[in-house]
């Protein structure tokens, strides 16, 4: 028995002052230096101190909300977030007040390894820990990277961006770096690492064979940590460097569902900015949590669980996520990086 499902986020700011107190909580104990803290506050600050996360999310929910009800799925939807408010510590024990028992938990991330997952799992099981006795039991929803809701909602919006620059633009995919040991350290040991990478990969293959293309690159973007911790790279700007010539640049953020501020900031700001200066036609493709199929996406994974059937899914590429209470993947899952000491 299923009684409520949870929508888990990330967080994010809704006015200046928000901003730092914000940051701190995203950053606490993660070996970010303070002159990245600044400078993305000043990302922030530029938008008005507001990300468009949480209203993007609140939208997603009601459509979703809308989708349970058409299929007769009786399901509160609760909001709770990792970083900002709704605080998911908070949501979580307005469940318990609520008489909530058994929850499915859907975390707005399509993939493995540890910001992607794990840190999903330590946010379940930190909320179940704080509201202590006779907290509800919480089921995380699976990796839904090559969910075939996922990759049409995706691939449609590439062709929609597509269609606004000249034929033959170049198509990138972006995704949130991570730092090289957290890829390397990501899904279980004997998988040999990199579950991380290795989905993003799968996503973008399957969206570029779903819209034609026959070459594209996969590139990331928002990196932090100190400039001599290795993270994933090119880092989409300097790859746009590169492209001089090409008839123009279709980015696809494949590594997110739902704009936010490494959205508007890095890439509909910097990035546009890059491939403006160099007179290349630029279009960004929308998130998918805007297409009625992410909220069939999200009530399929519901479903698919309720009725134990076969996950739905497009590549080989194993995917996981789907535990109760925080428990990991598999034994030794999406390690944490290990932190390098703050000066
Ligand atoms: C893989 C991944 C996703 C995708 C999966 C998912 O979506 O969950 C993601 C999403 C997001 N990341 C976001 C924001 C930030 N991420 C930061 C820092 C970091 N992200 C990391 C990874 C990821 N991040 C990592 C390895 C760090 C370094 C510190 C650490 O090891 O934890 C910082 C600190 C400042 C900085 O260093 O840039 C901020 C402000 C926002 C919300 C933006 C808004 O407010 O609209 C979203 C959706
Ligand atoms: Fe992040």
């Amino acid at each position: 028995m299923v009684d409520a499902l949870l929508w888990l986020s990330f967080g994010g700011p809704e006015g200046p002052a928000e901003v730092r107190p914000f940051l701190e909580n995203v950053t606490r104990g993660r070996g970010v230096p303070p002159e990245r803290l600044d400078e993305v506050e000043a990302h922030y600050q530029h938008f008005g101190g507001v990300s468009p996360i949480n209203r993007l999310n609140h939208e997603a929910i009601t459509a979703v909300r809308a989708e349970l009800a058409r299929r007769g799925l009786d399901l509160p939807v609760y909001f709770g977030n990792r970083n900002w408010h709704p605080m998911v510590e908070d949501t979580v024990a307005q469940m318990k007040a609520d008489g909530v028992r058994h929850a499915l938990v859907f975390p707005t991330s399509a993939y493995g390894g540890y910001s992607a997952c794990r840190q999903y799992h330590e946010d379940i099981a930190r909320a179940r820990a704080s509201v202590g006795e006779d907290a509800p039991d919480l089921v995380k929803l699976r990796q839904f990277f090559d969910h075939p809701l996922f990759i049409a909602a995706v691939s449609d919006a590439v062709r929609a961006a597509q269609a606004q620059v000249p034929p033959d633009s170049r198509l990138i995919f972006t995704a949130h770096s991570v730092p090289d040991s957290a890829d390397r350290a990501a899904g279980p040991p004997a998988e040999g690492g990199r579950r991380y990478s290795r989905q993003v990969a799968e996503a973008a293959r399957l969206v570029a064979e779903s819209v034609g293309a026959s070459s594209y690159d996969v590139v990331w973007q928002s990196r932090s940590g100190p400039p001599q911790v290795p993270w994933l790279d090119p880092d989409i700007v300097d790859h746009i460097d590169t492209l001089v010539g090409v008839p123009g640049i279709v980015v696809c953020p494949i590594g997110f569902v739902s704009d936010h501020l490494e959205v508007v900031w890095d890439l509909d700001t910097e990035a546009a900015e890059r491939a403006a200066a160099l007179g290349i036609p630029f279009a960004r493709a929308a998130t998918p949590n805007g297409d009625p199929r992410f909220a069939e996406l999200v009530v399929s994974l519901v479903e698919e669980y309720l009725d134990g059937v076969a996950p739905a899914k497009l590549s080989a590429f194993p995917g996981a996520g789907c535990t109760r209470n925080g428990t990991l993947c598999a034994p030794l899952c999406c390690e944490p990086a290990k932190r390098p000491a703050r000066p």
